[in-house]
This record gives C-alpha cells, structure tokens and sequence, in this order.
C-alpha cells in the first residue's frame, strides 16, 4: 500500500497503539514511525517486538519531526501528554487520538495544543479485554467503524488524510459531534463494561454463600460479563471519570427499565417479559441479518446505524 505519511509518532503503546504500530509496518503506511510511552518496561518492549524504528521515552522529543501524531494512553492521561507534546510539535502536524471517551479529550488536549497543528480527535470502535503492547494485532480495525470528532472549520486536507489513514487499516469511518459521541457510547459501550462489572462483583460476594458455585458451575451467560469484567482497570476508571455526565443519564435510564422489570417478575407479568424479550430477540437477529458480527462492538455499530 502506498506511504501515507512520512513520519508517525505513537504515544502510548498498548493494545490500540501497538495495533496501529502493527498495521503500519504490515501495509508500509509511513516511512518512519518512533514510539513513545511512559514506562521504560513497556518501551522495551515494544522494540523486542519490533513495532517501529525509533523508541525515545520523553513524548516531546518522539513527536519532534511528525507529521502524524496518535495518542492511544488511557483518557485521564490525555491532558499530561498534549502539555508535554505541545512544545515540540511540527506546524502542519495532525493531531489524533484513540480515547474512548471524546467531549474530555478535547477539554484535555485542545487548550495546549497550538493553532498551527491540525487536530482532529478519532475514536476506533474495535477493541478487546486485552491491554499491552503484546496484545495488539494486524486486522483489529477491518471494517469496524472509526468515529472522528473534527472541530468546525478543520482544514479538509488534513481531514482527509487521517481518514485516508484509518481506511487503510480496514474501517469505516465517520464523523460526529463529540456530545453525540459521547451519549452513543455511553450506552453502546460503557455501560455493558459497567454492568459486566458489577455482575461479576456481585458473584463474588456471593461465592462465601453459595461454596464457589457460581465459578463452577458458570454458563456462558455469565462467562460472556467476565470477558467484559476483565477488561483494563485503569481505563475504564478513566472512561467512567470522563464519560460521567452521558453514563448516568444512561445508568438513570437503565435503572427504571430494571425496576420495571423487576416488577413484572414480582407481580408475574409474564406478558410484559414475553414483550421485551421478543423486542431484544429482533434487536440480536437484524444484527446477523445485516451481516454482522455478533460481539458487543457490533452492537455499537448498529446503534449507530440507527442514528443516521
Ligand atoms: N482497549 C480497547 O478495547 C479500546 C481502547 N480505546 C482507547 O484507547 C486508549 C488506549 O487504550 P489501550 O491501548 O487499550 O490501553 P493499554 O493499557 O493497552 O495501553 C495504554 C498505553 O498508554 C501508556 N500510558 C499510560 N499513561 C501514559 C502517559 N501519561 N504518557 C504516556 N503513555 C502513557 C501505557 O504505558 C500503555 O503503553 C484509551 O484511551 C482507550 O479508551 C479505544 C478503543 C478500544
Ligand atoms: O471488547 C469489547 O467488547 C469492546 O467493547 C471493545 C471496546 C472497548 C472500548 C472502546 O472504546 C471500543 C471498543
């Protein structure tokens, strides 16, 4: 594939940044890619890994000479990295980041930034429980949607050059406002992370009750909460401290559709769960119809698809 950029710098090296390190050293993207992260363990290795050509600890110093920036370090992390960057950055620069959350990013990152670099928050919807510079893989991001927020008035060059980027790697993608963003993935996104954790804690606390049958005797109902529940904690923390407006509007309204449901299990109802359940059922199945994969972010996908 043709050489998009000269030269890329990767802050944060993890499950999407090492995804990203992956993708452009298999499809030949940029001519020069130098990483960046916080912890001399993590940077190690992900030169044993091979996952760029040059590996510099200090984020000012790797962005020096690029022409593209990505940021992929957990969102509460964002504000230190743009402060850090900001001095050092190339006029023209692009700008980006990979945070799951996106009217905080921008709180974080724009105020540092300087008006001659282009930035342009990104968000793919592709992920795992993994995290790490191991856990990145070549094909993370086929034909899943990447979602950027562009401020109004971005220069449309630069605009389509990152989409460009993220179209090599395989995905769709779109733009949106960060608050619309911010509430899809509330619901999409973050509170099935949150419901999954909270579930599984639930278990836990019963295991002294129920002699550790709950792990025994797990169907996979509850072993698809675990893969969720076992997703990175520092992360979500940041997601849930930096989503916490659009997450409680979503928790609030998923808190009464419980209650209701409760209630028709205490009183018997079983029209209204035969209701629901036949609702949720069409939900699951025009998703497969449609082609898609089944998983969590799939689901994202047809949220979305129902937006537009
Ligand atoms: N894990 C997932 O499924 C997805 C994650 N995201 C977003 O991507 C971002 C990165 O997530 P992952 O790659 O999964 O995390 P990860 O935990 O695998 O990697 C995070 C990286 O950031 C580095 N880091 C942390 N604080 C830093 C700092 N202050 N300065 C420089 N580097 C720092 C870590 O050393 C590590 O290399 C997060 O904002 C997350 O919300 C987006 C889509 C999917
Ligand atoms: O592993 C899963 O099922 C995910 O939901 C992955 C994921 C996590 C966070 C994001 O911002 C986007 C995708």
């Amino acid at each position: 594939m043709a050489k998009l950029f000269e030269k890329v710098a990767l802050i944060g090296i993890g499950l999407i940044g090492s995804s990203i390190a992956r993708e452009i050293r298999d499809k030949g993207l940029a001519a020069a890619v130098t990483i960046s992260t916080r912890s001399r363990e993590t940077l190690d290795r992900a030169e044993v890994l091979g996952l760029g050509d040059r590996y510099v600890l200090s984020a000012g110093e790797a962005v020096e000479d690029a022409d593209l920036v990505i940021v992929s370090v957990p969102v509460g992390a964002s504000g230190t990295v743009a402060q850090a960057i900001a001095p050092h950055l190339k006029a023209g620069a692009i700008v980006t980041d990979v945070g799951s959350t996106k009217g905080s990013v921008i709180a974080q990152m724009a105020p540092h930034l300087p008006a001659s670099v282009h930035f342009i928050p990104g968000h793919p919807i592709a992920g795992t429980e993994y995290s790490g510079p191991d856990s990145g893989f070549v094909g993370l991001f086929k034909s899943r949607w990447c979602i950027l927020t562009p401020p109004a008035g971005t220069d449309e060059t630069a605009k389509g050059q990152l989409r460009a980027f993220w179209e090599a790697l395989g995905s769709d993608v779109e733009e949106m406002d960060p608050e619309h963003h911010d509430k899809v993935l509330a619901i999409v996104s973050h509170l099935p992370h949150i419901i999954a954790y909270n579930i599984v804690g639930t278990a836990d606390d019963l295991e002294t009750v129920t002699e550790s049958e709950v792990i025994k005797y797990s169907a996979s109902g509850f072993r698809d909460f675990t893969r969720l529940a076992a997703s990175d904690p520092t992360m979500w923390r940041d997601v849930c401290l930096h989503n916490k407006d659009a997450i409680l509007e979503m928790l609030s309204r998923f808190s009464e559709d419980l209650a209701y449901l409760q209630r028709a299990i205490r009183w018997g109802d079983g029209d209204k769960l035969f209701d629901l359940f036949t609702r949720t059922r069409a939900i699951r199945r025009s998703i497969i119809q449609a082609g898609q994969d089944t998983d969590m972010v799939d689901f994202g996908r047809h949220a979305l698809d129902a937006k537009s």
